[in-house]
């Protein structure tokens, strides 16, 4: 288990990478770091390789600082995005080369060269320079090569980045087969919500140098701790509108602004809601939401601004006031930008926040 304690990071005197952070990689699991450009990624996994020191904080082994420990004592296999490949080897060679430095014997080696280059589909070009090989092919011998040894811990910086989308798709599916068989440690950064949500046991969402929220794909997905990673996670990300409290018995309502009523829960499930006059939210997910039709009491009226086709299905996003709406529709349905529309959605089953944070996820009103 590694762990990150209060890790802080600046570089030079100004911008701070790293926040702070509270980090524990699990034994044998697969952590996918999620974040935008420049949320510190990559700064993590150099700390945990040791190419960077954090500022302040501690970075633990099972319980011990690995602090003071250099790179190569610490048994930590890296791929980057931009990994350069020893340009007067072959693929093969490259492949073998962090086995032969490791004194393994030929036959083992051999096999599993052989292995990985079926998993990256490189099979065939075991023979061919690095020059001779197009970006795509290049990420993946760079990824094998990180992935071909045994090492305590993998860390694979945006290693697919450069991937077309069924190539991502396919080695994604791969790398995590690869990783269950091996009992691997991965920590693996992405940018992609589906790749996180797709690969992680868990996923850790960075925004800006600060953890927002680490646990599983459905945790984050159904019950995110605050609107950043209600709208990071997820595609398309959830919606919002703003509401405002109506207190009725033991219930309280929730309006838009012109008094339309978006949800009604019970007043005991709202402990975590302030009287402030803070501003309140609530969330759909674009499937939890759906085209009113005839007889549907709870409707919000809008137009649609947006259609997304997605093959399976289309995105219609629409505008409820100042608030926009996405809604998954069948891709048979017609539908078309500026319609009036009306949204149905079920009143008990919302996401509730205030000032950002999480205050309820779906409470039935009974
Ligand atoms: N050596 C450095 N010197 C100064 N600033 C740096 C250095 N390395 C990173 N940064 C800054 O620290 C922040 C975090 O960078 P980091 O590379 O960890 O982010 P990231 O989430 O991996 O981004 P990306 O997805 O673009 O790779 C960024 O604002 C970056 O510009």
């Amino acid at each position: 288990m590694y762990e990150l304690k209060a890790v802080h990071k600046r570089y030079g005197l100004a911008k701070v990478a790293l926040r702070k952070i509270d980090l524990t990689v699990r034994d044998k699991e697969f952590l996918v770091i999620y974040g935008p450009a420049g949320a510190g990624k990559s700064t993590i996994l150099n700390i945990l390789a040791g190419i960077t020191r954090p500022t302040t904080g501690d970075v633990l082994r099972d319980g011990v600082s690995i602090l003071h420990l250099p790179p190569e004592r610490r048994d930590a296999a890296m791929a980057f995005e931009n990994y350069a490949l020893y340009s007067h080897l072959s693929v093969g060679e490259n492949l073998a080369f962090p086995l032969h430095a490791r004194g393994m014997a030929r036959a083992e080696i051999d096999q599993r060269v052989k292995r990985i280059a079926e998993i990256l589909g490189i099979g065939h070009l075991l023979d061919r320079r690095p020059g001779f090989l197009s970006g795509g092919q290049r990420q993946r011998v760079a990824l094998g090569r990180a992935i071909i040894r045994p090492a305590d811990i993998y860390l694979l910086d945006e290693p697919v980045g450069h991937l077309d989308a069924k190539l991502r798709h396919k080695i994604r599916a791969e790398l995590k087969a690869l990783a269950d068989d091996l009992n691997a440690t991965v920590v693996f950064t992405t940018t992609s919500s589906r790749e996180a949500l797709a690969l992680g046991d868990r996923v850790a969402v960075l925004n800006q140098g600060r953890l927002e929220q680490i646990g599983t794909p459905a945790d984050l997905y159904h019950r995110p701790a605050n609107a950043f990673v209600a709208s990071f996670v997820g595609d398309p990300p959830m919606s919002f509108i703003t509401v405002e409290p109506r207190r009725e018995a033991d219930r309280v309502a929730f309006v838009t602004p012109d008094g339309m009523p978006v949800a009604t829960l019970r007043a005991d499930a709202l402990d975590g809601l302030r009287p402030a006059d803070a501003s309140i939210q609530v969330g759909f997910r674009s499937n939890e939401v759906r085209l009113a039709q005839q007889g549907d009491s709870a409707a919000l009226r809008g137009r649609v601004d947006v259609i997304e086709h997605l093959g399976h299905s289309k995105i219609a996003l629409v505008g409820i006031g100042r608030d926009q709406v996405s809604v998954s529709v069948p891709a048979h349905t017609s539908i078309h930008v500026g319609e009036e529309v009306a949204i149905a959605f079920p009143r008990d089953a919302v996401h509730l926040f205030q000032d950002a944070r999480a205050v309820v996820h779906a409470v039935p009103s009974v």
